[in-house]
């Protein structure tokens, strides 16, 4: 088994055809250990949303190649594709994405189920017991607070025991207070089960909490720190690419 889950080689990506095309990741290599915590930060527009969504195989890059645990996805079919994504990524967005007529654990089965699978009820008990909600499986995201839901959305990610999730700003519609309690959660996934964590996040607090931080401008790697910094640092470091170079 490989060290790495998830490895981007010179990924170009973009949107838009001929003249009007925009380069969001211009030449990004970069490999995410197992059981790591790493936080991906940069301005806005920097290409940090579209890394993920090229690392989770939920777009296509022009050029590169992205492999999960040792599979590479130009190899795949859109079937295979989706079938890998549901079997070994988990994803977790900003706005929760729960369905509001459903209930926690109806909400954490639901990808299984539209794959015409039905997961065992100890499975889905399981993934809610470990982000602290086995006493609230039966709420609907109306009766649960906003920590809550995320806590939901993340246990949705861990149904299938995926190599790999990717949070994009899971914390960003959160008080600091319930963001703290994701990043915990997130933080003792990685420490205590070895998951592996990659999270876009604006917050230099929470990218405190991650054992590496990739920073990007401008579509590229413009530093990748893998010693600890304080919130103040990672702060500073963000406004130098801000302001750009000198
Ligand atoms: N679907 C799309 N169609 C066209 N352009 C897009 C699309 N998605 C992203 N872009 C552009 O690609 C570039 C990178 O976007 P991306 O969302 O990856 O950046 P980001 O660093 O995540 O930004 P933010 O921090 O604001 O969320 C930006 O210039 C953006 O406008």
């Amino acid at each position: 088994m490989t060290t790495q889950t998830a490895v981007l080689h010179d990924i170009r990506a973009g949107y838009g055809t001929g003249d009007r095309q925009l380069v969001a990741l211009d030449g990004v290599s970069v490999a995410f250990d197992r059981g790591t915590f790493t936080a991906v930060m940069g301005p806005s527009g920097s290409g940090k949303s579209t890394l993920l969504h090229c690392a989770a195989g939920l777009e296509r890059p022009l050029a590169g190649s992205v492999s999960i645990d040792g599979v590479r996805l130009d190899d795949l079919t859109e079937d295979q594709l989706t079938r890998l994504r549901r079997d070994r990524v988990g994803f977790v967005f900003q706005a929760f994405n729960l369905v509001s007529a459903l209930t926690a654990e109806q909400n954490v089965a639901l990808p299984a189920r539209l794959a015409g699978r039905r997961p065992p009820a100890a499975d889905v008990a399981a993934a809610l017991a470990a982000v602290g909600l086995a006493g609230r499986r039966r709420h609907r995201p109306s009766e649960l607070s906003g920590g809550e839901q995320q806590r939901v959305a993340v246990a949705r990610a861990l149904l299938s025991r995926p190599a790999v999730v990717f949070a994009d700003e899971p914390t960003g519609a959160l008080d600091s207070v319930t963001s703290r309690q994701i990043l915990d959660l997130l933080r003792g996934l990685v420490d205590e089960q070895g998951q592996t964590v990659v999270m876009v996040t604006h917050d230099p607090v929470a990218a405190a909490r991650a054992d590496r931080i990739v920073f990007l401008a401008d579509g590229r790697i413009a530093d990748d720190v893998r010693s600890p910094l304080a919130p103040e640092q990672i702060a500073a470091r963000t406004a130098r690419l801000v302001a750009g170079p000198c």
